[in-house]
């Protein structure tokens, strides 16, 4: 298993380029089950979570092929069969956008349910609960959501919580619906945008993305279409926050500001200096970071997928900040690996109360899940002396290449593998 050590102190100071977004492009990836035609996408970021993707929809009959860097272009003209298994969903809950697509198309999906992960339970209770109010018929048998329709009759749908993935495959289901289907309380992630964009393109009548009421008008079939994929937000953030406690001044390329309102201005609160254009944002950092406390919320509140960073950059900052997470359960478990490099933050069921430390102090840590990895690598670039981040394999799921691009800004780190470690 690859570690990543790094030793702490250098300022960082550069250019970084942002990859597409993990959270549109798998999606995006899965909406092409929804065409016999040929997908052309641009800006996928080489990412683990890409390559699980791909390894299913190829098990699924799609057939892939890389024209150039972040260039892919898909087919399902032969789609040979209707199962998701286990060994692939497991690495991946996102496996469970193939569902809508594959239900809608072939009118049959026998999908594993995702099981229960570290950052909390997740069911799909609301894509199964969508789908059924659209006239499917689903049972769970031998731990897989197993579905068949005729053909998917619009519906209107109002989940009981606003669901990313959920609002993504009742989307797509009803892209190729008989009718017309409202989503209400829907998520409005840029990443559904972009995936909206995509169906659009391929000849679905789809409205009000973006806002919490989606209007899909089904059509009978649906067509080839180019496609790039929205820069990366969350990368974007995770950069600004490495920053941020390391101090210095990076400029990050193609990246979508627009898309990063709630985080610019935790940012700015925290001290950095920010500006920004239509796709490139600078930020500077002089000063030691000031205490910012945040609640997570859905689009356009502070997304949970930078609350890990962000009270990275609090345990080194100066003064309390409270951090509750309002979206998942059991999304703190980088609590007890930043308090072993001296961060100093108590928990109470939802709420992070972070004290700041003047200096972090480098330790051997475990990274548990994505974000979480990615607040130990910013605390590591921060502390002094050495941090070994260890089980990188989380971090691999959904940053390209995180440790090439933070040594070109500056920063001591590399990467050891299971050879070398
Ligand atoms: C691939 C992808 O895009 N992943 C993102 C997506 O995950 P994902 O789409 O899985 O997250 P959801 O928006 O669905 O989850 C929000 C909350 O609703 C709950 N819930 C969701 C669906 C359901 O059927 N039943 C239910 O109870 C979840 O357990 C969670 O507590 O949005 C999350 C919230 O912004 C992000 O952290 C993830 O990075
Ligand atoms: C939780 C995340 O991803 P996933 O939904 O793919 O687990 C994330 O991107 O932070």
């Amino acid at each position: 298993m690859d570690k990543l050590l790094i030793t702490g102190g250098n300022r960082l100071n550069g250019e970084i380029t942002i990859s597409g977004a993990k959270n549109a492009a798998l999606p995006i990836l899965c909406a092409s089950l929804l065409t016999a035609d040929p997908i052309y996408l641009e800006n996928v970021p080489g990412l683990k979570d890409i390559g699980t993707t791909l390894r299913l929809l190829s098990q699924l009959g799609v057939q892939s092929e890389r024209s150039g860097p972040g260039q892919l272009q898909l087919s399902a003209a032969q789609v040979t069969s209707l199962e998701a298994p286990y060994e692939l969903v497991k690495t991946m809950r996102a496996s469970i956008l193939v569902l809508g697509p594959l239900l809608a198309r072939f009118g049959e999906a026998r999908v594993s349910l995702p099981g229960g992960c570290a950052i909390g339970q997740r069911p799909v209770d609301q894509h199964i609960k969508g789908l059924e109010a659209m006239g499917a018929e689903i049972r769970i048998e031998h731990g897989f959501v197993v579905a068949t329709a005729k053909r998917l009759k619009g519906a209107s749908i109002l989940t009981d919580m606003v669901t990313v993935t959920g609002t993504e495959n009742l989307m797509m289901a009803a892209a190729l619906a008989e009718g017309q289907t409202i989503l209400e309380n829907a998520a409005r992630e840029p990443e559904i945008v972009d995936l909206a964009e995509l169906l659009n393109k391929m000849g679905a009548r789809i409205q009000g993305h973006g806002t919490d009421r989606i209007v899909i008008d089904g059509v009978d079939s649906l067509h080839g279409a180019s496609h790039r994929v929205v820069a990366d937000r969350i990368e974007a953030g995770t950069f600004l926050c490495a920053v941020g406690a390391a101090g210095g001044d990076i400029v990050l390329r193609q990246a979508a500001a627009a898309t990063m309102g709630a985080i610019l201005d935790k940012l700015r609160e925290a001290g950095l200096v920010i500006e920004c254009g239509e796709d490139w944002i600078r930020g500077t950092m002089t000063q030691r970071p000031r205490a910012t406390g945040f609640r997570t919320r859905e689009y356009p509140g502070f997304p949970t997928d930078m609350q890990a960073q962000l009270m990275a950059l609090n345990a080194i900052a100066d003064g309390t900040a409270v951090i509750v997470e309002n979206i998942f359960e059991n999304r703190y478990m980088h609590v007890q690996e930043l308090g072993r490099m001296g961060a100093n933050i108590e928990i109470d069921g939802h709420t992070a109360v972070v004290t700041g430390v003047a200096q972090l102090s480098g330790a051997t840590v475990m990274a548990t899940d994505l974000r979480a990895s990615a607040s130990l690598v910013i605390a590591g670039l921060a502390a002094s002396g050495d941090t070994v981040v260890e089980r990188i394999y989380h971090l691999d799921r959904g940053y390209e290449r995180m440790e090439e691009k933070l040594r070109s800004v500056g920063a001591n780190i590399q990467r050891l593998t299971q050879e070398a470690a």
